[in-house]
């Protein structure tokens, strides 16, 4: 990928448990050999936390890595700052025109970047309790020696942008689980990093709370274009904030994709078992289960005829471009109309349209007719059927 901001390539993690010499490169022998991870555990008392990882995370993307505990997320993750170091393999970031390898380069290069260009957000935020809000925003530049003027301008700035700037004076350990998430995030913002590191950041937060800080996080990222490799084990964050989805097992890569390859497309059974647990509702797109216009048994009287949206009797078609459109068209709502919805609408959106009107839901793209939602393609959507040929029950 030519606009990867970060790429892991070939990366080996070992953590040797025996304290015996040769024992990591025993360790790589068996692991070429086929090996694998439980056996070179029983046999070296070594583990192997990756093995293998190919990923290339393109700028301005959020990247998840998702997988049950003990799969190796963490450990990928921290090889992109060295917290951990790759036995083999390269952790390349782009330097201006040239690459630099993490897993290689100079302590004094791995500061610089450590510094400059990578932020990490962790699960239990890292914050400083017996500081101020503001304090713990502005640490890491205060550790790069800002001048304070400069760094007041910018904490208060990170401050406003993730809603805190009333609480700037109050003392961390004042502040709820979500909030503390919050000055975590304005840290990391403030280093002014281009890429970010984010270990399970709401993990320890209720559902709600962490729903409204995903949004949040897809938001600030839309806006500063940060590149963030994200660790999650909740399938439904993972599509719903990734642009891509690395699934891992035992330390290997099964599957790097769109949320789309990923839900619809699953390489394995693995992958499939972790999409038969996720919520559909809010995940699957129109675009994914409706029924294409040229599957459709063309009608003579021209209902949905000529794959163009000018196709209903007058006034009988709702427009809906997004979803603001959808709740003002859920105030004004008209008894009976069609709707006509963007590929990019929900399952969930779509099923409250179609109780509305009591019509199926057509869909459009670009202006043209491009499918249509019925109820049997609402249920396969809702059974799984339609998304990998094998139904749920
Ligand atoms: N510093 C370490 N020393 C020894 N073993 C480690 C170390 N860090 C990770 N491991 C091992 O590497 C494997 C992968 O762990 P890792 O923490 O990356 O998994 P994970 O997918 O992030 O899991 P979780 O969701 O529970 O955090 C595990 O077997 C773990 O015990």
């Amino acid at each position: 990928m030519t606009n990867a901001a970060l790429e892991f390539r070939n990366i080996d993690i070992l953590f040797d448990r025996s304290g015996r010499r040769g024992a990591i490169e025993a360790a790589l022998a068996r692991l070429d050999a086929g090996e694998t991870r439980e056996e070179i555990s029983r046999a070296l008392k070594v583990t192997v936390g990756v093995a293998g990882a190919n990923l290339a995370v393109a700028r301005g993307e959020i990247s998840v890595l998702m997988g049950l505990s003990g799969s190796g997320k963490s450990t990928l993750l921290r090889a992109a700052n060295r917290l951990n170091q790759p036995v083999r393999g390269e952790v390349r970031i782009g330097n201006g025109s040239a690459w630099l390898d993490i897993a290689r380069c100079d302590d004094d290069t791995l500061r610089a970047l450590r510094k400059t260009r990578i932020a990490m957000v962790f699960q239990q935020f890292g914050l400083l309790p017996w500081r101020s809000v503001r304090d713990n925003v502005g640490f890491g530049l205060e550790l790069r020696d800002m001048a304070p003027s400069i760094r007041k301008e910018i904490v208060e700035e990170k401050l406003e942008l993730v809603g805190l700037s009333n609480w700037a004076d109050a003392r961390v350990h004042e502040l709820s689980g979500g909030m503390q998430q919050r000055v975590g995030l304005a840290r990391a913002f403030a280093t002014d990093a281009d890429i970010l590191l984010m270990d399970e950041p709401f993990s320890a937060l209720d559902p709600l709370i962490r729903r409204k800080l995903q949004d949040e996080l897809m938001d600030l990222q839309k806006r500063l274009k940060k590149t963030i490799l994200f660790v999650s084990h909740d399938i439904d964050e993972a599509l719903k904030i990734g642009s891509h989805i690395t699934i891992m097992r035992e330390g290997r890569i099964i599957q790097t994709g769109t949320p789309d390859d990923i839900a619809l497309r699953p390489v394995n059974d693995y992958v499939a078992e972790f999409i038969r647990h996720m919520n559909p509702l809010p995940t699957l797109l129109a675009s994914t289960f409706m029924r294409h216009t040229q599957d459709l048994p063309l009608r003579p009287d021209g209902m949905l005829d000529g794959g163009t949206l000018a196709l209903s009797p007058e006034g009988r078609v709702v427009h809906i471009a997004g979803q603001e459109r959808v709740l003002r068209a859920f105030q004004e709502w008209e008894q009976g109309a069609v709707c006509v919805v963007p590929a990019k609408m929900s399952l969930g959106e779509v099923i409250a349209l179609r109780q509305r009107s009591g019509f199926p839901v057509l869909v459009e793209d670009e202006g043209a007719l491009v499918g249509v939602c019925d109820d049997a393609d609402i249920l396969q959507a809702l059974s799984g059927e339609r998304r990998y040929g094998v139904p749920v029950l």
